[in-house]
């Protein structure tokens, strides 16, 4: 029999990808709502009552009182938003992060979907700190580039109506809503500085950590200890450093791409993560979980 699937939040950004490669599935049948009714409790609650796994493609706000809505039901959720990223009772669904992530992430009745940005910084760091070439106290910072598709609906009506700027670095304030899960998942002790900024394409992006390098760590240390990470992962592989590094290289996939830069002479790197923000950075890892939860095969759909 078909798993029931409710994507709350269908008509968004995140929401509308993960339709998508859902919808021709046999072994999944999609709940849907009155488009009219999309933000009514009843509506929602009796989505929710009916599914086996609902996806929350919403903002913050609503993806908490969408949980509180069906606190006594046996639905299994999938958050898209910031909401529980860090919250002790939900399970942080990184498959590739740690050893027994997938396990984690099977059991689990409630599972958050790591941030586009934090994806790529996560990937980077936090193998790192666990081989011991990152100190969790180091002053680390992270810059990064994404598409305007990871400012959801509002960001992508300036772009589309040709009002948004070429590029803008924001979140300079160090306030940005991916710097709690970095720093818990990483097991960092020092906030690193983050400055993100948009570009005008639609989706993609690549995130990048300067480093420099010291006795005890090196440009053959750092990718060797990646690749030890990530061997035999179907979605997250390290690759030979390019002179450019293109933004939109995994558009429409699933896939993270970790290379290590630098020059051992002038004792720098700086490791960069490429993904699409709508791909491994929200829908794309959002059905990834729900295979693993479902027991289906990890990358269908993907
Ligand atoms: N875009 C991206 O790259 C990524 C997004 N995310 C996260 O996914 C979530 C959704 O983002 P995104 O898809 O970009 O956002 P969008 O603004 O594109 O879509 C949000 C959707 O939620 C709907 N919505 C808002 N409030 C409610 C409510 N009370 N009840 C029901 N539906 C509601 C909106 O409806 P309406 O049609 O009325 O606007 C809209 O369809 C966010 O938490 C975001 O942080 C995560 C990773 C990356
Ligand atoms: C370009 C842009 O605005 N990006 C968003 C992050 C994307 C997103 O929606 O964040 P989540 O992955 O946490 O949901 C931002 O910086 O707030």
């Amino acid at each position: 029999m078909a798993h029931k699937v409710f994507i709350d939040g269908e008509a968004g950004t995140t929401g509308l990808q993960i339709r998508d490669r859902l919808l021709s599935r046999s072994d999944i049948e999609l709940i849907q709502i009155d488009p009219a009714r999309r933000k009514d409790a009843d509506a929602r609650r009796e989505a929710f009552a009916s599914a086996d796994v609902a996806i929350l493609c919403l903002p913050d706000g609503p993806a908490k009182e969408a949980v509180a809505l069906a606190a006594d039901l046996p639905v299994r959720f999938i958050d898209a938003s910031t909401a529980h990223r860090v919250d002790p009772n939900w399970v942080f669904g990184f498959a590739e992060l740690t050893a027994d992530a997938r396990a984690a992430i099977a059991g689990a009745k409630l599972v958050s979907n790591p941030g586009c940005y934090s994806t790529g910084a996560i990937s980077l760091l936090a193998p790192l700190v666990k081989a011991g070439l990152i100190d969790p106290a180091e002053a680390l910072s992270i810059n990064a580039v994404s598409g305007y598709t990871g400012g959801g609906k509002e960001l992508i009506a300036e772009y589309d109506q040709g009002t948004a700027p070429a590029a803008f670095v924001y979140a300079l304030g160090q306030k940005h809503k991916h710097l709690p899960e970095i720093v818990k998942y990483c097991a960092l002790t020092s906030r690193p500085v983050f400055a993100p900024s948009v570009g005008n394409f639609a989706q993609g992006m690549a995130v990048q950590i300067p480093l420099h390098l010291n006795g005890q760590r090196n440009l053959d240390n750092l990718r060797a200890a990646l690749e030890a990470h990530y061997a035999g992962q179907a979605f997250v592989s390290v690759v030979d450093a390019e002179a450019r590094v293109v933004p939109t290289k995994l558009n429409d996939t699933n896939k993270l791409e970790i290379s290590v830069h630098g020059d051992a002479e002038n004792g720098c790197a700086v490791l960069v993560a490429v993904l699409d923000n709508l791909g491994k950075g929200a829908s794309g890892a959002a059905v990834q979980n729900l295979n693993i939860m479902l027991g289906a095969d990890e990358g269908a759909g993907l």
